[in-house]
């Protein structure tokens, strides 16, 4: 289990995480969210020990972190959001390489490389240059040498973000197999539908801050809600103005013709929204009431238009 409590980093005058507590669950994979610049990276950056913080208590099993540094450290395994390898080496070279120095037992070598080779699906690829690999192959190759030593902690900082689907696909499914192996997954990411998909716990982070920090199932039971999908004939940035006062909707998001309604009083919302749609000038052409998923609990705790 990781402990965080109080946690401070400042840049200068500059506060960068403002005291933040949170608690990772041993064997579940936490899913550290938050928009570009909320803190995500820097949170990493002191958990895998590459830099200091100003104050608070971090605590790996019990342990002190980072008075046990070493002794922590050989228990971690850290994916940055872009691994850098030498490209003129092939993926199996690589991993031979990073066994040298790291220090790896010299006889069980071949068949870690082996076995991690097919873990992250690139026994095929093994005798290609590193350069010539794709996105998510370089990805996947990151993730080999993090799990090189057998960490019980593994963090990935945006393993998907910066690839295509099928890439992303394929990481996600290399996650939910590592959870089958008991490994703590701390997996920091913007993308919403990729922490449906594989995480238990869900941290969210915004400027510095803790918004909430939940398991998927609780946020899910207590925020999930229908939400009123609306299109209009024309542009509806006025209807989205006069439907924001009404009493019991809580937050309007509208785009072009596209209009998203979350209700306070969902009953209400149901028998008043038809009357109010009949009185408008701007025809409706579709009107459906759909059950949300995480991408709305983040539009209405934060607001993540920018990002998703
Ligand atoms: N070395 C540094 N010196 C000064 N400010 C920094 C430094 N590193 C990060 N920051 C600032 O701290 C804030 C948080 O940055 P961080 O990289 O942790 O965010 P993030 O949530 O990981 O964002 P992203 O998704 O863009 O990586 C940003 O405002 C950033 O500009």
């Amino acid at each position: 289990m990781i402990q965080v409590e109080g946690l401070v980093k400042k840049y200068g005058d500059f506060q960068v995480l403002k005291s933040i507590n949170f608690t990772v669950k041993k064997g579940s994979v936490f899913g550290f969210l938050g928009k570009n610049g909320a803190g995500k990276s820097t949170t990493m950056n002191i958990l895998t020990g590459l830099i200091n913080f100003n104050s608070g208590k971090i605590t790996f099993d019990g342990l002190n972190f980072p008075e046990n540094k070493n002794q922590i450290l050989k228990k971690i395994g850290y994916l940055p959001e872009n691994p850098v390898f030498y490209d003129y080496m092939t993926g199996e070279e690589y991993l031979h390489f990073i066994a040298g120095v790291s220090g790896f037992p010299k006889g069980s070598i071949k068949n870690r490389v082996e076995e991690l080779l097919h873990q992250v699906k690139l026994t095929d690829a093994k005798d290609r240059r590193v350069g010539g690999y794709s996105r998510g192959m370089k990805q996947r190759l990151g993730l080999a040498v993090a799990l090189f030593n057998h960490p019980q902690y593994l963090f990935l900082d945006e393993p998907t973000s910066a690839l295509d689907p099928q890439g992303r696909l394929e990481m996600v499914e290399l996650i939910t197999e590592l959870k089958d192996k008991s490994i703590t997954v701390f997996l920091s990411t913007h993308i919403l539908s990729d922490v449906e998909r594989v995480c238990d716990e869900v941290c969210i982070l915004d400027k510095g801050e803790i918004l909430l920090s939940s398991s998927l199932e609780e946020l899910q039971k207590k925020y999930i809600q229908p939400i009123f999908d609306i299109t209009f004939e024309n542009d509806c940035a006025k209807v989205a103005e006069e439907l924001k006062n009404l009493p019991w909707v809580e937050k309007v998001v509208q785009e072009k013709r596209n209009l998203s309604l979350y209700a306070k009083d969902l009953e209400k919302a149901k028998r008043e929204l038809i009357n109010q749609l009949g009185k408008l000038d701007n025809p409706v052409v579709n009107y459906q009431i759909r059950q949300g998923n995480l991408e709305d609990i983040f539009i209405r705790l934060v607001n993540y238009n920018d990002i998703i």
